[in-house]
């Protein structure tokens, strides 16, 4: 069920499209980010049901700035997919079907305020005329709209703020609502997922788990056995405890101590592991192994117990 109402986020580099995915899966509603030049074959093998576009560094005009395919467009209207550009997606939604994208005379960071102008189904008819408060952070601007598209909100400086082609199902907001310096940013978002695009809620994160853990069991098997090497760190953890509770027992974690680690790293990770997550753990000593391998470099007598930070220094 919730995978079908999937919000498909591709990522133009923006330091803020990981927060549009959470932000997204905060509605209870599925999202995922993937590259925003991916081949439209896998675009299409996630079929979302929304596709956002994210901001990102670059400029349209640049050379090798990068573009969603050239057939994306096309393909969301004939297969009803909702798409949002934001920031750099609404430039480049804008440039791709035939408007035009200028350096902004007065570009345009930080906060800033816009006024929204249009009976758009993005803000819904209630924020008609209503002034809110948004985050800027853009220095090219959408000077000439593409056929069909209307501007629905502008900024006090009179720059597009938010545009939009409902016949299409095509959106574009020059702000970021992912930022809580958008106060309203997610009451916009909710708007548009829910009422503008029908999406339904009810993802929930322990979703990502039950599926996981199918996926695990099939990879594995029903009799097979997995080797996991386990250093403590957050990867490798969340890794062995996902299989573990796949699989259970036949999941072995092997901890290397190669005499290189933090003081009483090997002691914490051990004890995390048996004790409060319940995962057995073998640990290898490998220290004569690696010091011995780095004579010259340092002193393999210089164990970790009696002076391992000299060794870290060292190194
Ligand atoms: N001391 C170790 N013992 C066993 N496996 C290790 C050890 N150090 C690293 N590994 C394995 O190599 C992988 C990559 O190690 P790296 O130091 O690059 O950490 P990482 O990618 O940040 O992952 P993690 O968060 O699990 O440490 C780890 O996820 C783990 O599977």
């Amino acid at each position: 069920m919730e995978k079908k109402e999937l919000v498909l986020i591709l990522d133009f580099g923006s330091q803020y499209t990981h927060l549009i995915t959470r932000r997204i899966r905060s509605l209870s509603v599925f999202s995922l980010c993937i590259s925003g030049t991916s081949s439209l074959e896998t675009i299409a093998s996630h079929n979302p049901r929304v596709v956002i576009l994210s901001g990102g560094p670059h400029s349209v005009h640049a050379p090798d700035s990068p573009a969603f395919p050239a057939d994306f467009l096309e393909w969301a209207q004939s297969n009803g997919v909702y798409v949002l550009g934001v920031c750099y997606g609404l430039q480049l939604m804008v440039q791709k079907l035939g408007g035009v994208v200028r350096v902004g005379q007065k570009q345009e960071y930080g906060r800033m305020d816009i006024l929204v102008e249009g009976s758009s189904g993005i803000f819904g008819n209630k924020k008609l005329g209503e002034r809110q408060v948004v985050w800027m952070s853009h220095g090219d601007e959408a000077a000439v709209l593409p056929d069909g598209f209307e501007v629905v909100a502008r900024s006090q400086q009179g720059a597009v703020a938010a545009v939009e082609n409902r016949e299409r199902r095509l959106f574009g907001l020059q702000y970021h609502p992912e930022v809580t310096h958008s106060p309203e940013g997610m009451e916009t978002l909710r708007y548009f997922l829910f009422d503008v695009c029908g999406v339904s809620a009810g993802w929930k994160m322990e979703n990502v788990l039950d599926e996981e853990i199918r996926i695990i069991n099939d990879k594995v098997g029903p009799e097979e056995h997995v080797i996991c090497a386990l250093s403590g760190g957050v990867d490798s953890t969340v890794a062995a405890t996902l299989v573990y509770k796949a699989i259970g027992d036949r999941l072995h974690c092997v901890f290397v101590d190669n005499g290189l680690l933090r003081y009483k790293e090997r002691e914490r990770v051990m004890e995390t592991f048996e004790k409060d997550l319940h995962l057995p753990v073998t640990c290898v000593d490998a220290t004569d192994q690696f010091l011995s391998k780095l004579k010259g470099v340092v002193d393999p007598e210089m164990k970790r117990k009696d002076n391992w930070k000299g060794i870290h220094m060292h190194l």
